[in-house]
């Protein structure tokens, strides 16, 4: 059987009862470790589950997952994924291969990112599309998210951005283009997303979204130390929301007045 079990947003304990159950029992226990990160270490959670994990990089999971699935023929594994299993696409592919090869499959779901947003006050029926902002580099600045955000904006709807994770890439020797070593690890925070907004936003001045539209921050959500900021965007650029996960929201242009009344006390001035 192969078993992929949330683990929730926040700590060691968000694990559900039942994910806890099937860890325990499992033969083999893989930690999903390069969608999403929770604000405690492997080591924290090994001791909680009382049991040794794995750690499944992007590698594993894209290239050897064959390997695990098979072995999940005559045998119990569990992949852990921070949040809710399927909530990053990496998971349901990984769903269908096991049904090629005829493995038996159960999900555990828990708390994601994309119902917790609601934390903010912002109603989840009026979300559209989530849209994820990559990493800009020098030469590689895709912006084609902001059309998403702005067809949201378009139809009164409030966009998820999600920030982009980049863990464990190999970087290339630019003179042999041999693949030297693997960079730290970095998470977008929002102000990092708002700065790139902003730079759109400049190149696109009439889509209805300008600098001093609205802005939520949110980061560590479900943590005991999660925080929530809402300025203008032009604000959102220097401000500093602490350690990672971060995400963003752009609000619909019209707000039910209960979301602006729950919405008014994580207003802040910027700094
Ligand atoms: C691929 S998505 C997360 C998928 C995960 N399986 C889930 O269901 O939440 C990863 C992105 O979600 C956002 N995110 C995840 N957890 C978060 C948290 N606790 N607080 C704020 N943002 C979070 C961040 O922008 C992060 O880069």
């Amino acid at each position: 059987m192969f078993y992929l079990i949330g683990l929730g947003l926040g700590d060691a304990k968000d694990i559900t009862v039942k994910g806890l159950e099937i860890v325990r029992k499992c033969d083999k226990v893989l930690l999903e470790g390069y969608t999403s990160i929770l604000t405690v270490g492997k080591e924290v959670l090994e001791e909680y589950y009382g049991r040794p994990l794995i750690i499944a990089d992007r590698e594993l999971c894209e290239g050897a997952i064959d390997e695990i699935l098979l072995e999940a023929k005559d045998s119990e594994v569990a992949l852990l994924v921070v949040g809710d299993p399927l909530g990053a696409t990496t998971h349901t592919d990984m769903l269908l291969r096991a049904k090629q090869f005829g493995v038996k499959t159960q999900i555990v779901h828990n708390a994601s990112i994309m119902n917790a947003v609601s934390c903010c006050g912002l109603q989840l029926y009026n979300f559209g599309e989530t849209v994820s902002i990559p990493y800009w580099t020098d030469k590689w600045k895709p912006d084609s998210f902001f059309d998403k955000i702005v067809g949201n904006f378009s139809r009164n709807l409030h966009t998820l951005c999600l920030l982009d994770i980049k863990v464990k890439e190999p970087t290339e020797d630019s003179l042999t283009k041999k693949v030297r070593q693997y960079m730290d690890p970095k998470f977008m925070s929002v102000k990092e997303a708002a700065n790139q907004l902003v730079q759109i936003i400049e190149n696109n001045p009439d889509k209805g979204i300008n600098k001093s539209s609205t802005a939520i921050g949110l980061s560590r959500v479900g943590a005991s130390d999660q925080r929530i900021a809402v300025m203008t965007l032009d604000s959102m650029q220097s401000f500093d929301l602490g350690p990672p996960l971060h995400s963003l929201v752009i609000p619909a242009p019209n707000l039910h007045p209960l979301e602006l009344d729950y919405l008014a006390q994580f207003s802040q001035s910027g700094s």
